[in-house]
């Protein structure tokens, strides 16, 4: 089935292209996802056909391995996304969609990030137990509630600026981590998710607060809120196609995100927070302008947007240690003027994020995560009776 150009088929109506086969995981937001680009392609491409093909990968199988341990070396690469990059090498699939935020910064050699789409809200949402007052705030949570994340991130910047609260596990897509919040034996008060995932699936009336650096102080994950196309290298037609829905706004601010990140050498699980906005353009140099504003409901409030070349680049980016006492933040704002420029503001960022320190938190981290994942593997052998 292997199909490095287009394949030409033929049919009764004459000479057509092959259908192109669109990747994605199976839970319900990867299937809007996938039908969001789908759309996209068709408005660009109305002459092709397209097939969307879910597929049940390694993490949402596996639901007992803490993420941590299954997140470890050789892993981390094929969690989220290893059988549907092997159907992607062998030409099953076309492209796969994936959560940018999913996507390793080191891609297997044959396959590359074939475009970026416009950004969702890259914010963390806040939602709250029912049994709490709606306009519950991470201020005004009660002393010792358990907030329910998996988030090496969330749960160490949560710890750095409320220390009054507590964190428990929570794993599950999105309608299994709101079941288990407002399940009536809940152990959460309340649980941290992305709130671009939530406006996907139409449930954003669930968030309570919407967290940035603003608002209680969250910086989000990166790449956060985007959508990535991975495509194989040497198919020109996928690119000629990815080039006609990629979105350059969100392509600069994540390649600066993702550079930065490649740089400190952290995985989806280390505690790397960011933010990046935009301002500046059409006579507006003072003043900062975020990426995109929102309203009291926390919907983007649509506006012209000046050119991106006459604009800056706000790049803010915070390590944490796990226990959140120790932290390192940084802000710059550039002029860039291409992805690779943004790339190397990101690296930039993260040079001087090391000369604050953030190398020594990350290696406090990278050495407690080897001794708890060889904790738990004699724990386990301990268990089968091997030794
Ligand atoms: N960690 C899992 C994950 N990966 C991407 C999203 C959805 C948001 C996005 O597109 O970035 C989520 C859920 C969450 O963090 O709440």
């Amino acid at each position: 089935m292997a199909s490095m150009t287009p394949v030409e088929v033929n049919t009764s109506a004459g000479t057509q292209l092959a259908p192109v086969n669109i990747g994605t995981r199976n839970s319900v937001l990867a299937q809007i996802q996938a039908r969001a680009v789908e759309r996209a392609l068709k408005d660009a491409y109305p002459d092709r056909t397209y097939n969307i093909c879910p597929v049940v990968v390694q993490g949402d199988r596996d639901k007992i391995t803490p993420l941590q341990q299954l997140s470890q070396g050789e892993n981390a690469k094929s969690l989220w996304t290893g059988e549907l990059e092997s159907m992607l090498e062998s030409g099953d699939l076309d492209i796969i969609v994936h959560c940018l935020k999913d996507m390793p910064t080191q891609l297997p050699d044959h396959l590359e990030i074939g475009a970026i789409l416009e950004r969702e809200d890259a914010r963390d949402a806040l939602l709250i137990s029912p049994r709490l007052p709606k306009e519950t705030t991470l201020a005004t949570l009660p002393h010792g509630a358990t907030i329910g994340t998996s988030s090496v991130r969330r749960a160490a910047t949560l710890r750095k600026l409320f220390p009054h609260l507590t964190f428990a596990d929570l794993r599950g897509n999105v309608g299994t981590r709101l079941a288990k919040l407002d399940a009536e034996d809940s152990p959460y008060s309340a649980i941290i998710l992305a709130a671009a995932g939530l406006k996907r699936m139409g449930l954003d009336s669930r968030i309570s607060q919407y967290l940035s650096s603003t608002s209680g102080g969250m910086l989000h994950a990166v790449g956060q809120g985007a959508l990535g196309i991975e495509i194989r290298k040497n198919d020109e037609g996928m690119k000629e196609m990815m080039s006609k829905i990629r979105c350059e706004r969100t392509t600069r601010a994540c390649s600066a995100e993702r550079a930065l990140l490649r740089t400190l050498e952290g995985g989806c699980s280390v505690p790397i927070g960011v933010e990046t906005s935009w301002q500046g353009g059409k006579g507006l140099a003072i003043g900062v302008q975020p990426a995109k504003d929102y309203d009291k409901h926390g919907n983007a409030v649509e506006e012209d947007e000046p050119d991106v070349n006459d604009q800056e680049l706000v790049l803010r980016a915070l390590v944490v240690s796990v226990d959140g006492k120790e932290s390192v933040e940084y802000e710059a704002t550039r002029k860039v003027r291409s992805a690779e420029e943004a790339e190397e503001m990101g690296r930039d960022v993260a040079k001087i994020l090391i000369e604050k320190g953030a190398d020594k938190i990350l290696e406090k981290i990278n050495v407690e995560k080897q001794w708890a994942a060889k904790k738990q593997l004699e724990e386990l052998k301990a268990k089968s009776g091997t030794s």
